[in-house]
């Protein structure tokens, strides 16, 4: 099965709604210069939830081949639960994908894969489609422990979903060591995390749901190391931080060369 690339550019803190205006009009220049019209490779950009508004507006008004996502979600519906933000809201301002469970949200916000699974739903009855982070810190990989410390993330983030659900979604692996650190894994260690997750959910569900499913890889991806971690089979896209933030290098993961298998 082809499964179609997805590239988000995850823009963190990062870029007020009038910088962000100018980045995404970059982004579609330089997409459009090389005739991008997003039937190869899904390109999505995941602002900040304060330029959601500007950069919806600026997409749909243009018609840029680029999709938008938010990089959070509440775990609730509605009601008392100041400086949140629900999937209606999310789903209403026309956003397509939402990031759940980043290793920041995790580290800075305690979120566990209980809180992530219930946003992941949340985000899936709303009608978009969640961006499930999971990965290992240092200490773990160290210990060896990483892909039993990553699937029992992917099984608990993904408790209680239906095939349909999981075939549609996606998931980024992304080793916290790898995180703006410059330290990329290599393509061997994406890919023996990829199939794993792969596999688990062959094992949890049926081989058409893991086959499926897109997986992204995070963690310090760039223009120069994109086509060598794209060229393993069970890395279907990049969730991209700090690349993300100029236009062209973002441009040039999207259009990333596919080299010979
Ligand atoms: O969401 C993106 C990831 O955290 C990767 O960030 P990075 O590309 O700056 O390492």
């Amino acid at each position: 099965m082809t499964r179609k690339p997805i590239m988000a550019g995850n823009w963190k803190m990062n870029l007020d709604h009038v910088e962000a205006t100018g980045m995404v009009q970059k982004l579609a220049w330089t997409l459009a210069d090389k005739e991008f019209d997003g039937s190869t490779v899904d390109c999505v950009v995941v602002p900040p939830f304060t330029d959601l508004r500007t950069v919806q507006t600026l997409i749909d008004g243009e018609r840029m081949p680029i999709t938008l996502a938010a990089q959070d979600v509440s775990e609730h519906d509605s009601g008392a639960y100041t400086g949140e933000v629900s999937a209606a809201m999310l789903a209403k301002l026309r956003v397509k994908y939402v990031v759940v469970g980043h290793s920041e949200r995790r580290q800075f916000h305690a979120e566990t894969d209980e809180v992530v699974n219930t946003k992941a739903a949340k985000v899936l009855a709303a009608g978009m489609t969640p961006i499930i982070c999971v990965g290992e810190g240092l200490d773990i990989r160290k210990e060896g422990r990483h892909v039993e410390y990553t699937l029992n993330q992917v099984r608990g983030t993904l408790a209680g979903l239906t095939a349909e659900q999981v075939a549609s979604l996606v998931i980024a692996y992304e080793p916290v060591w790898a995180i703006g650190t410059g330290e990329v894994a290599t393509p061997e260690d994406a890919q023996e995390v990829c199939g794993a997750i792969r596999k688990e959910v062959a094992d949890l569900y049926d081989d058409a749901t893991a086959e499926a499913l897109r997986i992204q890889y995070g963690g310090s991806v760039k223009s120069g190391n994109v086509a060598q971690i794209m060229n393993k089979p069970d890395v279907d896209g990049a969730l991209v931080g700090g690349a993300s933030l100029q236009p062209e290098e973002f441009a040039a993961i999207v259009l990333y060369q596919k080299l010979p298998v």
